[in-house]
């Protein structure tokens, strides 16, 4: 038997993109996402647009929100499902998370805030919100690119406005033992885009095509993890991977994450274009609805169902 290596989420430097023209560096990136996307679904992005300070500021404030009383937390409601605070689910004991829909502009983030704050935190509004500014940019810098390299850029502004963004923050509890316990199940994401940060605590862990599990080590403080959701799996006509992932728990401390989701807008039919839909890719889904589709999604059924994209539109 030979000796596998370990297998590693691909690493893929951000810095220094010139956005205006298609600079070899564009080329070099975008073909980098591609791959990564195709093989894993999922990278590592070096992205230093985000300042120092701001990187240490946003766990300062996540844990200011976690640490408010829960009977204030329960005050971030939405009626869309995990937009809210959630906690305290049996199954996930370690796991709490609130949502702030539409984290990229200031009069919704100052709402949500002034919301659990009734004397205001300009200073929590503010890091939330350049944050959030902060990686939308790179949300589309990735959507370019994958439109770009699908060969359909045609569709950028239509795919652009055809989503909107939720910051989502999460705290997983350390469960005070050596062994590792589960922090957040298995599951793929259902939106756009998704990109992650985390504090200094390990555990978020990604399965390759082939089943084994990656976990991931951030290379550098300015490390992100981007990571596609099964509505571009679909839109792509099953070209770019959606991987399954989850967060697995070991120790005393807390672990403070972040997301921010571009998630399409309900009413916009998801549907892959012609372009990419021929006899030797033939439509993998129907057109959907993401928002009919999480009415499935959220139902007893649709949360045992680790392929649900598939059981509501797969063709
Ligand atoms: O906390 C993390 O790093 C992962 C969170 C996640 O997978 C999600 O919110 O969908
Ligand atoms: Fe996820």
């Amino acid at each position: 038997m030979g000796t596998e290596a370990t297998p590693k989420l691909p690493i893929i430097d951000f810095n220094n993109l010139n956005l205006e023209a298609k600079s070899p560096n564009w080329e070099l990136v975008k073909s980098q996402v591609y791959k990564a996307l195709v093989e894993y679904g999922c990278f590592e992005a070096v992205f230093d647009k985000v300042p120092l300070d701001l990187r240490k500021a946003i766990f300062a404030s996540l844990q200011e929100l976690f640490d408010l009383p829960l009977e204030t937390k329960l005050l971030n409601v939405s009626k869309k499902p995990y937009h809210g605070y959630v906690g305290q689910y049996p199954m996930i004991p370690l796991f709490e998370s609130m949502g702030i829909d539409d984290a990229n502009i200031l009069e919704k983030v100052d709402s949500m805030t002034n919301n659990l704050w009734p004397d205001g935190n300009q200073n929590f509004s503010k890091t939330i919100h350049s944050f959030s500014e902060e990686l939308t940019e790179l949300d589309q810098i990735i959507r370019k690119m994958i439109l770009e390299s699908l060969g359909v850029e045609k569709y950028l502004e239509e795919h652009m406005n055809s989503t909107n963004y939720l910051l989502r923050v999460m705290k997983y509890k350390g469960p005070q033992t050596s062994d590792t316990k589960l922090g957040l199940s298995t599951h793929s994401d259902k939106n756009v885009v998704t990109i992650l940060y985390q504090n200094q605590v390990e555990g978020l862990e990604v399965m390759t095509k082939d089943g084994q599990w990656i976990s991931y080590k951030p290379s550098s403080s300015g490390s992100f993890v981007a990571m596609i959701g099964d509505s571009i799996h679909a839109w792509s006509n099953g070209r770019l991977h959606s991987p399954f992932h989850r967060v697995m728990m070991s120790g005393n401390e807390a672990r403070y994450s972040t997301g921010l989701f571009s998630i399409p807008k309900g009413g916009y039919i998801i549907k892959a274009p012609e372009e990419l839909v021929d006899e030797e890719h033939p439509l993998l889904f129907r057109p959907y609805d993401h928002v009919e589709f999480l009415k499935y999604y959220y139902t007893e059924k649709g949360q045992r169902d680790q392929f649900a994209m598939r059981t509501y539109c797969g063709v």
